[in-house]
């Protein structure tokens, strides 16, 4: 049965908003602790390492790690061709709203013959992770490729688990995806190991490191992009899944109720959580999740995410109240389901991506709202955002100063380079006075 937690009548400060609904990594988790020895096992080991754990998390050693051209060709041939349209429909619209991600390059004119410009530079090779451990994701092909190749990256390396049912290699679905985009460089591998392997490189396997990795994953995939982060860049830990819904009385409790199943469908740690300053939908919720979580298909990972100590319904006041926890918490998904969300979403700062109304459930996002499902968990939308065509860019300043422009400030600079007792700082500005102009 779900938590409920009534705030009615109470004013927590904002840090005790943050713990009343705990997640589910935390800094020293025991995912961490596995994660880092996962990674170290493919430093010291390489190949060896990938297939050990593949057999000791997935049941099946790869016949080969590197997925052949030709099983990346078949796959696409062998798509369902309903899967198919829908991945090719998927494919497009998160193109057209990728494509609006990218920054424009800026010139500013400082003076004359002072001129700083600005440009967006992609990162030369990347290491997208695509989940395939509880569920398998060709979604998450397409949120990953798409906006890597909108950004201009060179060089592309996909990974994800060896899959027992499909002879250890990708599970075709995904392959399919990776062949539609184009993808020709595929790795069996899957968790904190795959993502070790893609930050150091494995010599063996001819796989060059990374500079940036994406993509959601499990508690270890998240843990192991957060310890290579210090040497890859990363998007967010993008953890497991978690759906928050503000929900006054106007709110229809089956689809609020449809829509918190629907994400904690993921995993066991997928975390539910309902604010609303009506009890009675609060009531109907309840009774509907228990029905509704019981004969779903993953029946018994719903109800333990739902039972967990991450998932609650929270009563609150009024949706002043409930826009402020959810500000604490900053959920991956927020749904606002009220008779005015315009109202709402204004007093929210804090969300990985946010569905406005009865009809933008978290599923189309999903799969075909056009936006991006690679969203930061754990309360890291309090200072992250959702993977996009910026995470594979880098805005890089380009300053292009004439004499004329450089004397202008020499005098400035040369007091500056003096409170700093850095006076060859100066002298590399006077030099240039000292003799004629080039
Ligand atoms: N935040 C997001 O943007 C987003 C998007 C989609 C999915 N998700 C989340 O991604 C996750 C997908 O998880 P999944 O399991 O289906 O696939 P996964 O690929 O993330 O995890 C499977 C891998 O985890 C590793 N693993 C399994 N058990 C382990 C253990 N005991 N110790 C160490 N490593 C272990 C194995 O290497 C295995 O291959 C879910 O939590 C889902 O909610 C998040
Ligand atoms: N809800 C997930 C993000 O947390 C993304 C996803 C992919 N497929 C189904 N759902
Ligand atoms: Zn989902």
């Amino acid at each position: 049965m779900i938590q409920t937690i009534d705030l009615r009548g109470h004013k927590p400060s904002p840090s005790e908003l943050i713990n009343l609904v705990p997640r589910s990594l935390t800094d020293v988790s025991a995912a961490q602790v596995a994660a880092q020895q996962l990674i170290d096992d493919v430093i010291d080991r390489g190949e060896q390492a990938i297939l050990d754990q593949a057999l000791r998390f997935d049941g099946v050693t790869p016949r080969s790690i590197r997925v052949s051209q030709s099983d990346i060709d078949e796959a696409v041939a062998s798509l369902d061709p309903h899967v198919r349209v829908a991945l090719e429909a998927a494919i497009e619209r998160v193109r057209m709203a990728t494509r609006a991600q990218v920054p424009p390059a800026t010139t500013t004119t400082l003076g004359e013959g002072a001129v700083v410009e600005q440009r967006w530079h992609p990162v030369e090779r990347v290491g997208l992770y695509v989940p395939g451990g509880k569920a398998v994701y060709p979604s998450s092909v397409v949120m990953n490729v798409v906006p890597a190749q909108i950004a201009g990256v060179r060089s592309i390396a996909l990974v994800s688990p060896a899959q027992r049912e499909f002879g250890g290699s990708v599970h075709p679905t995904i392959l399919g995806a990776a062949g539609l985009l184009g993808i020709t460089e595929v790795y069996a591998m899957g968790g904190a190991g795959a993502i070790g392997a893609l930050a150091y490189g494995v010599p063996a396997l001819d796989l060059h490191p990374v500079q940036v990795i994406t993509g959601p994953g499990n508690v270890y995939v998240a843990a192991a992009k957060r310890i290579v982060g210090a040497r890859t860049g990363i998007d967010s830990e993008a953890g497991p899944t978690e759906i928050l819904i503000i929900a006054d009385a106007d709110a229809d409790a089956s689809f609020v109720t449809a829509d918190l199943v629907s994400q904690a469908e993921h995993d066991e740690l997928a975390a539910a959580v309902l604010v609303t300053d009506s009890p009675e939908l609060a009531d109907r919720v309840r009774s509907l999740l228990d029905e509704m979580a019981r004969s779903t298909r993953h029946a018994e990972r719903v109800a333990i995410a739902l039972d967990g100590i991450q998932s609650a319904i929270v009563l609150v006041d009024d949706l002043s109240a409930a826009a402020e926890f959810s500000n604490a918490y900053g959920p991956e998904h927020l749904e606002i389901q009220t008779i005015d969300p315009d109202a709402v979403v204004s007093s929210i700062h804090n969300a990985g991506a946010i569905f406005l109304g009865a009809y933008s459930p978290v599923s189309l996002g999903d799969y075909l709202a056009g936006s991006n499902h690679v969203l930061p968990t754990g309360g890291q939308s309090r200072f992250s955002s959702g993977l996009g065509a910026y995470t594979f860019l880098r805005p890089q300043q380009i300053i292009r100063y004439d004499r004329a422009a450089l004397g202008e400030v020499k005098d400035r600079l040369h007091a500056l380079a003096e409170s700093e007792n850095l006076p060859a700082h100066a002298e590399a500005v006077a030099v240039r006075f000292d003799s004629p102009d080039r």
